[in-house]
């Protein structure tokens, strides 16, 4: 059986972090764990409060299940401080693990951080230089990157410069766009165009997270990182078209892929 492990926070309302990770990794049928970071209390229309886990919780649950269990993908979401960028990425480098899907959470679709701004640092320092992939909106390239992102132009710029940190891929991802949405993947030689007609709806919270996992799926699967990201798109999209209108504000994402 596929197994994939995300690194998260817990998303009480379901739609994004923990909660979107599994739900993808169950629909694409890989079997999902979870280390948790934070427990944030959030709904459709804005995050309330955060609890960050300690640092030696984080450690313990990921060393529980890398020392147990073979995990063919790390999906990493947020991780809200510098102490815990650092516990997640010395206990990866001990275990050398692999297929790092690094999606640098920062700030939700209600405009709550999720980061601290000091951690972008530790970021781009220890976190970005091991991902296989790393995937940022266009709001997270810009604060890594310290610059405007405003066209595909500026889009194919900004791979490059990302993958000066160290990652083996990036996926700037185009969701933020005004008109169509279009996403830019680039593996230090070659770019891949990935174009998609904007989808008329406000139900997209968790976006991210679930194209993020859905990456993690795939590769853990044995696909390669431009397969992958093929896949998660076409799956990212049927989740989108087929989300769910409840709540007041952002509805989530849909996750049984063998019903469409
Ligand atoms: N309305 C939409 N229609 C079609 N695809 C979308 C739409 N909104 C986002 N996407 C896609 O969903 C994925 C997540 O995008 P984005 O919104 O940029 O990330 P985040 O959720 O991290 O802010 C990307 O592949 C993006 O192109
Ligand atoms: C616990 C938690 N993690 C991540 C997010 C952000 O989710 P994302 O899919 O990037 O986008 P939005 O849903 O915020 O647009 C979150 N909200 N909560």
């Amino acid at each position: 059986m596929e197994t994939a492990l995300t690194i998260a926070g817990s998303d009480s309302s379901g739609g994004a972090g923990i909660q979107a990770d599994l739900k993808t990794f169950s629909a694409l049928k890989v079997y999902g764990m979870s280390v948790i970071t934070a427990v944030t209390a959030q709904n459709t229309t804005g995050v309330r409060s955060i609890a960050t886990i300690p640092t030696n919780i984080i450690q313990d649950q990921m060393e529980a299940v890398l020392e147990d269990i073979p995990v063919g993908a790390v999906k990493i979401g947020m991780l809200s401080s510098s102490h815990v960028i650092k516990t997640v990425v010395s206990t990866l480098v001990n275990v050398k693990a692999t297929n790092i899907v690094l999606d640098p959470v920062m700030v939700s679709k209600s405009g709550h951080h999720l980061l601290e701004y000091e951690a972008v640092q530790t970021l781009k320092e220890d976190l970005i230089p091991i991902a296989t992939i790393v995937t940022p909106n266009l709001p997270e390239a810009e604060a890594i990157l310290g610059r405007k992102i405003l066209c595909e132009e500026d889009m194919k710029e900004a791979c490059q410069q990302l993958n000066e940190l160290g990652p083996k891929y990036v996926l700037l991802k185009g969701g933020h766009l005004e008109g169509d949405p279009v996403d830019v993947l680039y593996d230090g030689t070659e770019f891949h165009h990935f174009y998609q007609e904007r989808i008329l709806t406000k139900n997209t919270h968790g976006t991210g997270c679930t194209l993020s996992s859905a990456i993690a799926a795939h590769l853990a699967k044995g696909n390669s990182v431009v397969d992958s990201v093929h896949l998660a798109k076409e799956y990212i999209t049927g989740a989108i078209q087929h989300s769910i209108s409840i709540g007041q504000g952002h509805g989530p994402t849909h996750h049984f892929h063998q019903l469409w």
